[in-house]
C-alpha cells in the first residue's frame, strides 16, 4: 500500500555528511519548495573489514544517526533508514513515495561526486529533479583560484585568497517536515550491522547538541589562548570539533560565524591574534579538500612527483609496535595509544607518529594514512592523506624531506613535563620528567613493562636522507 502523502507529492533529503538539522542547506531547501520531506540516510553494507574506517568512526556515525533521529522528531520529520547501494535504495525511495526531487549537500570526496553524478543521470531517467548544493566547505574548491585560473598548490597564497572572501552566513532551522507515515526503515544501526566488535571507550559524544556544545567552549574557553595552547597536547587548547565538522554535526558556516563574532568583539589583540590562527586552520581544512578536488591522484601517488617511487621498507614488526604504542619512543607511543583508546590524536603528536613512521621506520606513508582512516573518528579522506604526505614530505606545500622532526626534542617542546607520556603511557608514571625526552643510557629501560627505543634516531635519519637524496639524483633533479 502506498502511504498516504496528501496532495503534493513529498521530496526526499538525503542525509550523508551533515547529520543536524541547524543550517543545513540542503533540508532547508527541500523544505521550503516542499511541504513534505523524506529524511533519509542510506547505510553502507560492508562487512568486517574496511581499508578507510573502522568501529570507531562507525560507533560515533551509530550515535550520530541515533541524535539526528530524535532531533528530526521535533519537526515533525522521520529518519528513514535504507541499507545497500545509495542510487538503487533511492530509486526504490521515489517508487514508493512518488517523490519529485532529491536534495542533498554535496561530498568532496572522489567517491562521493561519482556517486551524485550517477545519482543525477538516474534522476532525469526517474523524471525527477535532483538538486545538490555545497555545504560542507566555506568556499568551494573553484572559488579559490589563482589570477590564472589554476588551482593552488601552496597554502598561504591559497589562504590569503580564500581569507579575502566574503563568506556564507548560517542558515535557519527548516519549518515543519511532515514525513509521510507509513514508510518502512531500517533499525538505527549499531556496530554488528558491519559485523564490527567494539569501538574505543573514550571517544567524544555524538550528536548535534554535543557539537554545538563543543562549539560553544571552544569559543568561550579555548579559543583566546588557542595561539598559545594548540601545540600542547596535555591541555585542552583545541576546539575538538574535527569529528563535528566531518560528520556535519555542526555546519562550517556556524562554527566560523560564531569565531568571527568572537574575535570582533573582543578587544584583546592576543585574543583576536588566537581566533584568527583558528580561522586558518578552517582553511587549511578547504585547502586540503581543494587539493584532493584538483589533484585526485594524491591518493594514490605522491602530489610532488619528485618523491614518486620512494624505496618504503615493507612493514614487519616495527610497524605493529608503532600501532601499538610500544616503540619505546615515549612521545610516539602516548599518541598512538591516546588514538586507540579515544580514536583521536592531537595534531602535534598526529605529526610526530607520522614523520616517525615515513622517516624513522622508513614506512610507507600510504600504510599510516589508512591505519589512521580506520582508527580516526575524524577521519577525514583529504586532511588525513595531506597530514600523512605534509609529514612524509612528499604532499602539497610539505615539510622538505630535510626537515625530519626528532621525536627526543618534540617531546621536550611540547610536553616538558611529560604530563601527556604520562596520561597515556601509565608505565611511566613515576619517571623523572627529563629522562622521557631523551634515549636511555646503557640498556636499562625507562620502567619496567616499557621498551627500549626501537632504533636510533640520529642513524634513522642519516639513512632517510641518503635514500631522498639517492632519489632525487637518480631522477637527475
Ligand atoms: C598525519 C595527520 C593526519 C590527519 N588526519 C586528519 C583527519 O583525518 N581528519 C581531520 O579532520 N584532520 C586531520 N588532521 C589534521 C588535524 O590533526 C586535526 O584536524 C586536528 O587535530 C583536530 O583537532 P581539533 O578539532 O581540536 O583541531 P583545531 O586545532 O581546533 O582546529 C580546528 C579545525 O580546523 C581543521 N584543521 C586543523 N588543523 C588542520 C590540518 N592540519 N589540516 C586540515 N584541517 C585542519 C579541523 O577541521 C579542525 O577541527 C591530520 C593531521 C596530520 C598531521
Amino acid at each position: 500500500m502506498l502511504p498516504d502523502m496528501g496532495q503534493a507529492p513529498p521530496v526526499i533529503h538525503w542525509f550523508r555528511r551533515d547529520l543536524r538539522i541547524l543550517d543545513n542547506t540542503a533540508l532547508l531547501h527541500a523544505s521550503r519548495s516542499y511541504p513534505s520531506v523524506v529524511p533519509t540516510y542510506i547505510l553502507s553494507d560492508w562487512k568486517a573489514n574496511h581499508r578507510w574506517t573502522g568501529p570507531n568512526r562507525q560507533a560515533f556515525l551509530c550515535d550520530s544517526l541515533k541524535a539526528l533521529a530524535g532531533n528530526l522528531g521535533t519537526i515533525d520529520g522521520r529518519l528513514i533508514i535504507r541499507t545497500g547501494d545509495p542510487i538503487e535504495e533511492l530509486g526504490r525511495l521515489v517508487e514508493e513515495t512518488g517523490a519529485a526531487a532529491i536534495y542533498y549537500n554535496r561530498d568532496p570526496d572522489p567517491h562521493g561526486k561519482l556517486v551524485e553524478e550517477k545519482l543525477a543521470r538516474k534522476c532525469s531517467e526517474w523524471g525527477i529533479e535532483c538538486h545538490g548544493w555545497n555545504d560542507v566547505t566555506l568556499h568551494t574548491p573553484d572559488e579559490v583560484l589563482t589570477k590564472s585560473g589554476d588551482p593552488y598548490r601552496v597554502y598561504t597564497p591559497y589562504s590569503n585568497n580564500w581569507l579575502s572572501l566574503d563568506k556564507p552566513t548560517p542558515l535557519p532551522k527548516p519549518g515543519k517536515l511532515d514525513t509521510p507515515k507509513n514508510l518502512r526503515s531500517d533499525p538505527l544501526p549499531r556496530l554488528s550491522h558491519w559485523n564490527l566488535d567494539t569501538a574505543a571507550g573514550g571517544i567524544v559524544e555524538a550528536g548535534e547538541k554535543a557539537a554545538l556544545g563543543r562549539l560553544k567552549t571552544a569559543v568561550s574557553a579555548r579559543l583566546a589562548d588557542y595561539g598559545g595552547m594548540r601545540d600542547c597536547p596535555s591541555a585542552s587548547g583545541t576546539s575538538r570539533l574535527s569529528q563535528d565538522l566531518r560528520y556535519g554535526l555542526v555546519s562550517i558556516r556556524t562554527v566560523y560565524r560564531r569565531v568571527h563574532e568572537a574575535r570582533k568583539a573582543s578587544r584583546s589583540p592576543s585574543t583576536r591574534e588566537s581566533m584568527h590562527t583558528y580561522i586558518k586552520e578552517l582553511a587549511w581544512r578547504e585547502f586540503y579538500m581543494a587539493i584532493l578536488h584538483h589533484f585526485p591522484n594524491v591518493l594514490k601517488e605522491e602530489f610532488n612527483p619528485d618523491w614518486r617511487g620512494l624505496p618504503w621498507e615493507t612493514p614487519g614488526e616495527n610497524f605493529e609496535a608503532w600501532k601499538e604504542g610500544r616503540t619505546g619512543f615515549p612521545i610516539v607511543d602516548a599518541g598512538m595509544r591516546e588514538l586507540c583508546e579515544t580514536g583521536f590524536m592531537h595534531n602535534r603528536v598526529r605529526m610526530i607518529v607520522a614523520m616517525f613512521l615515513t622517516k624513522d621506520l622508513h614506512i610507507d606513508w600510504r600504510e599510516g594514512e589508512s591505519y589512521f582512516m580506520q582508527q580516526l573518528v575524524d577521519g577525514e579522506i583529504a586532511s588525513n592523506n595531506g597530514g600523512w604526505q605534509w609529514s612524509a614530505g612528499t604532499g602539497a606545500d610539505a615539510a622538505p624531506y630535510f626537515r625530519i622532526q626528532n621525536p627526543w626534542s618534540q617531546s621536550k617542546r611540547h610536553d616538558p613535563d611529560g604530563e601527556y607520556i604520562k596520561r597515556w603511557i601509565p608505565e611511566l608514571k613515576d619517571v623523572e620528567a627529563k629522562l622521557l625526552h631523551e634515549a636511555p643510557e646503557g640498556n636499562e629501560p625507562l620502567a619496567k613493562d616499557y621498551p627500549l627505543p626501537c632504533l636510533d634516531h640520529g642513524e634513522e635519519r642519516k639513512r632517510t636522507l641518503a635514500i631522498f637524496k639517492k632519489h632525487k639524483e637518480q631522477l637527475g633533479r
